[in-house]
């Protein structure tokens, strides 16, 4: 009964809308299919209702018309109103509908934005994941170098590359051999004062970083008596050895002569942690950088990884930048143990990504063709 009631009531109202509708629709498209719907004209001429005689069907068309005119023609009123016109169920279907498509659209739009950041992500290349072990030969990929060695080709011949590229390993280094390096780089970082995110001591040296200065460890140690307790022997002896099986492991991966190529300085322990990077040199780790302008003595970089992404330290992933869109990078996760080395020209430009955890804790080894370059480690009787 309510039902009924209500029915009446917006065919009554329809009608009434449809007089006006009427007015405006002279020009409008649809008068020819209106023309030809007797059920409609009759209402029309009569202003009358006469929808018992009218089909379910014909009612639908009649409402599908006043609705398609109302959702295309703009600026007039009555149309407006002949929305409200629609029986409740089909305002109901309306509005879901309408509902549906803004939440079809969001999804649409919400799916491609994450679509695009997965994409940028997903062309970032692990090479060297915390859960791979690279064992045996090397693994990595020659690249061609870039023009950066044009001067060296002519001045070390049978040392500077002609294939350039970069490549990991995990079974050069043993565990005993970073375990040792790795305790010694701590002992000598806690005689100095933390320096916002970067600690910094060159072997070669003995420079190390105190606060925003460098002091001389060498230098200072020289007049102890009992220096030998502060660095003992046998972390040089342990540094030449990783340094010899660097220098035969990058010799023959790049197939160049073992006996034209050079430690060269500084060969330094870094200690990262979480806080602001220092105001000083060690500030590069953040930027993207060539080794070889750099540091200006290396043609070829190498690093020892002495703490584990994620397990010691978050953030703090070596990455190789192949493009200035920041995509299609290359990316070594730091591992205990794991070696990395690559020629140091342009076409290994790289950075490190910001500690946000924890401390690591790495050391970088470089090597030079330039004979002159070169640098020998003290010993303890510096
Ligand atoms: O610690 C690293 O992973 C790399 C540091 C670096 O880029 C460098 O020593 O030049
Ligand atoms: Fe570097």
């Amino acid at each position: 009964m309510v039902q009924n009631n209500q029915h009446h009531h917006h065919r009554r109202r329809r009608n009434l809308l449809h007089n006006v509708d009427n007015k405006n629709r002279h020009s409008n498209d649809d008068d020819v299919d209106d023309q030809q719907n007797d059920g409609r004209q009759s209402i029309n001429k009569d202003g009358n209702i006469i929808g018992e005689q009218n089909n379910s069907k014909q009612q639908q068309q009649q409402q599908h018309r006043s609705m398609n005119r109302n959702v295309f023609s703009h600026g007039n009123r009555s149309h407006v109103y002949s929305i409200l016109s629609l029986p409740i169920w089909l305002r109901k279907i309306i509005i879901s509908m309408s509902i549906m498509f803004i939440v079809y659209i969001y999804h649409h739009h919400y799916n491609n934005n994450q679509n695009r950041n997965q994409l940028q992500s997903s062309t970032n290349i692990t090479m060297a994941s915390i859960n791979d072990n690279h064992l045996g030969s090397p693994f990595g990929q020659f690249k061609q170098c870039s023009n950066d060695y044009e001067q060296d080709r002519l001045q070390f011949k049978s040392c500077t590359p002609y294939k350039c590229g970069r490549f990991v390993s995990d079974s050069i280094v043993n565990d005993n051999e970073a375990l040792e390096l790795r305790l010694f780089a701590q002992t000598i970082f806690t005689m100095v004062q933390p320096n916002g995110g970067v600690a910094i001591f060159d072997l070669a040296s003995g420079a190390l970083s105190n606060g925003t200065q460098f002091i001389n460890l060498y230098k200072l140690l020289k007049h102890l008596p009992d220096r030998e307790k502060v660095i003992k022997q046998k972390i040089f002896d342990t540094f030449h050895v990783v340094r010899k099986k660097l220098l035969q492991t990058i010799t023959m991966t790049f197939g160049i002569k073992s006996d034209h190529l050079y430690l060269t300085s500084p060969v330094f322990f870094t200690k990262i942690n979480s806080k602001q990077a220092a105001k000083t040199l060690n500030d590069e780790y953040w930027h993207p950088h060539i080794d070889k302008f750099t540091y200006n003595t290396f043609h070829y970089t190498s690093l020892l990884y002495l703490a584990t992404y994620q397990e010691e330290f978050s953030g703090g992933r070596f990455i190789f930048i192949d493009n200035d869109e920041k995509i299609n990078n290359t990316i070594i996760e730091p591992k205990f143990g794991r070696i990395s080395f690559f020629t140091s020209g342009s076409e290994n430009q790289h950075m490190v990504e910001q500690v946000s955890n924890g401390e690591r804790f790495a050391l970088t080894i470089p090597f030079t063709c330039d004979p002159n370059k070169q640098v020998i480690l003290p010993t303890t009787t510096i």
